[in-house]
C-alpha cells in the first residue's frame, strides 16, 4: 500500500507523537458516547465486584481508536496491561506463557486478533472462559492433559475485520462494541486538542477545515494537524488560519471530502471503465494495482459511510453524489 497523507495506518514517525496525543482516560477520550458510557459502568461495576472485567472486543476501521481504548479500559481499572498481536503470537506456548505471567485483573490486550493462529486461538478458549490453561503432558497414548488455574483476567481484542473472527472466540467476549467514524465536531475538538498539546496556535474554522477533510478518523486528523503546523511554521508565522490551513491541505491534494488521489483513481475507473458498476472487488482493485483487503479494509469503509459507494451482491457501485461530487453528470439510464 502506498504511503498516503490521509492513510489511517500508522507510520513510523507517527508512533512517538501519538504517544503524547493518545488519551489516557475515558474523560480524555473524545466521542464514542455510547461505548465509552457502557465501559464506564461495566468498569465502575468490575471494580466494585473487585473482578477482573468481562472480556472486550473492539472492532472498526484503522485509526478509530481501538488501541487507546484498550489502554485506557487498563487505566481506569488500575491495572497493568500487556500488548501483543495475534500474528506475533506463533504457538501456543507462547499465548500461554503471556497468560500465566498475567496478575490478577490484568489486560491482556491482543491486537489484530482476527490473526490468531487456529491452534493458538484453542488455548484461549478455556482460559477467556474459566480463566484455566489445558497442557497437554506427554506423547502418545501415554498423554494427558492437566488443567492450570489462571489468575482471572481480561482480554481486550481489537480488529479491524469483525467478520473474520470465528464464532466460538465472538462469543466468548462479554463486551463487543463497533467504533463508529467520528463527526466534524468531535474532529474538530480532536484538532484543537492536538494543537494544545504541541502548543501552537489554531483558530477553530482551521481546526473545522482539518476536521472536515479527516475522513471521520482522529488519526487522519492528528496527522493533516502536523502537515499544516510544518507548513505554519514555514509559510506563515506559526499560526495556523483558515488561509494557512486551506493553502496547506491543497498542496496535500486532499479534497475537501477528505479524498486523495487513491480515492479518485478508484471512483473514476469505476465510472469510466465499468459505467459505475455493479464492480466486483477484486476487479477493482486488478484495475487501480490495490489488494482487494486493502480496498475493504482501508479505502471503501469511508466512501460507503459517507454515500460514494454502495455494496451490492453483485459488486460495488458508484452512487449519484459521488458523481456529482467529481463533477462527473450522472447517466440517465441509471435513474
Ligand atoms: N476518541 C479519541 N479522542 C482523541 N484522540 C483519539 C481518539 N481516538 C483516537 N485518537 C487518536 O488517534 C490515534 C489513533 O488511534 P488508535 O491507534 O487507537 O487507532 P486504532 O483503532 O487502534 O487503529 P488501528 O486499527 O490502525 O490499530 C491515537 O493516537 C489518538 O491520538
Ligand atoms: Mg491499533
Amino acid at each position: 500500500m502506498e504511503d498516503r497523507i490521509i492513510s489511517a495506518n500508522l507510520m513510523m514517525e507517527d508512533q512517538v507523537e501519538e504517544l503524547s496525543l493518545r488519551p489516557r482516560y475515558l474523560s480524555e477520550y473524545i466521542g464514542q458516547n455510547q461505548i465509552k458510557e457502557n465501559l464506564k459502568i461495566y468498569i465502575e461495576a468490575a471494580k466494585m465486584r473487585k473482578e477482573a472485567l468481562d472480556h472486550v472486543l473492539l472492532y472498526g476501521p484503522p485509526g478509530l481508536g481501538k488501541t487507546t481504548l484498550a489502554n485506557i479500559v487498563a487505566n481506569e481499572l488500575g491495572v497493568n496491561l500487556r500488548t501483543t498481536s495475534g500474528p506475533a503470537i506463533e504457538r501456543p506456548g507462547d499465548l500461554a506463557a503471556l497468560l500465566t505471567n498475567l496478575q490478577e485483573g490484568d489486560v491482556l490486550f491482543i491486537d489484530e486478533i482476527h490473526r490468531l493462529h487456529r491452534t493458538v486461538e484453542e488455548v484461549l478458549y478455556p482460559a477467556m472462559e474459566d480463566s484455566a490453561l489445558d497442557i497437554m503432558i506427554g506423547k502418545g497414548p501415554s498423554a494427558r492433559s492437566v488443567r492450570l488455574d489462571l489468575p482471572p483476567f481480561t482480554l481486550v481484542g481489537a480488529t479491524t475485520r469483525a467478520g473474520l473472527l470465528s464464532a466460538p472466540l465472538r462469543d466468548r467476549f462479554g463486551i463487543v462494541s463497533r467504533l463508529e467514524f467520528y463527526t466534524m465536531e468531535e474532529l474538530s475538538y480532536i484538532v484543537s486538542r492536538g494543537a494544545d498539546i504541541f502548543g501552537i496556535q489554531i483558530v477553530g474554522d482551521a481546526a473545522d477545515e482539518i476536521a472536515l477533510r479527516s475522513r471521520g478518523t482522529p488519526r487522519i486528523a492528528n496527522r493533516l494537524l502536523k502537515r499544516v503546523r510544518d507548513y505554519a511554521q514555514v509559510r506563515g508565522d506559526g499560526m495556523i488560519t483558515e488561509a494557512v490551513a486551506g493553502e496547506a491541505l491543497q498542496m496535500l491534494q486532499v479534497d475537501p471530502k477528505g479524498l486523495d488521489m487513491i480515492d479518485h483513481k478508484m471512483l473514476n475507473a469505476m465510472i469510466t471503465g465499468f459505467r459505475g458498476g455493479p464492480v466486483g472487488l477484486d476487479t477493482i482493485a486488478a484495475t487501480i494495482g490495490e489488494e482487494s483487503q486493502t480496498i475493504e479494509d482501508v479505502y471503501e469503509p469511508y466512501l460507503l459511510q459517507i454515500g460514494y459507494l454502495q455494496r451490492t451482491p453483485r459488486g460495488r457501485i458508484v452512487t449519484a453524489a459521488a458523481y456529482n461530487h467529481l463533477g462527473i453528470p450522472y447517466p440517465e439510464d441509471r435513474g
